[in-house]
């Protein structure tokens, strides 16, 4: 997808290109056209700023974070040490909710990427603003939950069940070419559930998956994210929160 640009001149995109973020936005520049990967990579190259020399950094899948991973090969290149203390995360997400909640796993990591995310002191979430929602579950997409592939069908039942009330629909996830089920880097299925409302208390959601018998992980990340930097045709913005 091609985003109209009209807020970056060309000469700041090429130095966007080398690694270096814009300074302020200029309306009287003329239009230049971001990608959306570009605006990945503006996410992922101003998160990279938060990396200091010294720090054990875990880094997500997809193709946000990879601009990251990039960037920091190139940084470790020029001679950037590392320690084995891990202090930052950075990974990309595929909703974001106006508290900094995040839906991730489209990708299918969710277990190993929240186990990494949860234990680290500052986790910087990078998106492009298409990723942006009013609520979790709000871009129509899937919410994925990772399950025991042993009665798969009974724990998709009962995640629908549990949100009938905002219209769920679960589905096991499948590759199109062979409908093989997907399965994750921990042997599981994933569940992608579907809502046609908003479905209201996320810690209550949260907890009542997690009871089911069965359920492995979901792919709502409550509470986690102290940074978000969000790249799209206005500039770069950046928000805070406070890690519980
Ligand atoms: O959660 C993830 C993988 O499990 C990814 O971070 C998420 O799907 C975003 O991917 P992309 O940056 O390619 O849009």
């Amino acid at each position: 997808m091609a985003i109209p640009c009209a807020h970056f001149m060309a000469s700041e995109k090429a130095v966007l290109e080398n690694g270096i973020l814009m300074g302020s936005p200029t309306s009287m520049a003329s239009p230049v056209i971001l990608s959306q990967d570009e605006l990945k990579k503006i996410a992922a190259y101003k998160a990279v700023e938060y990396v200091e020399s010294g720090m054990v950094i875990g880094l997500g899948t997809g193709s946000t974070a990879k601009h990251a991973v990039d960037r920091i090969g190139e940084l470790l290149r020029q001679d950037l040490d590392t320690y084995p203390v891990v202090d930052l995360a950075i990974d990309g997400a595929d909703e974001v909710d106006p508290f900094l909640n995040l839906v991730k796993g489209r990708g299918g990591s969710l277990l190993r990427e929240k186990m990494i995310e949860s234990a680290c002191k500052k986790f910087i979430v990078i998106v492009d603003e298409s990723k942006m929602v009013k609520y979790l579950g709000g871009s129509g997409l899937a919410m994925p939950v990772e399950v025991i592939p042993f009665c798969w069908k009974f724990s998709a039942e009962r995640l629908r069940k549990l949100f009938e009330y905002a219209g769920c629909v679960a589905k096991l996830r499948t590759f199109p070419e062979n409908g093989e089920p997907f399965v994750t880097d921990n042997g599981n299925y994933i569940v992608d559930l579907y809502f046609k409302k908003d479905i209201g208390d996320l810690n209550a959601a949260s907890d009542a998956i997690l009871r089911l018998p069965g359920i492995v992980e979901h792919g709502m990340f409550l509470d986690m994210a102290t940074t978000l930097i969000v790249a799209g045709e206005l500039g770069v913005t950046i928000k805070n929160k406070q890690k519980n």
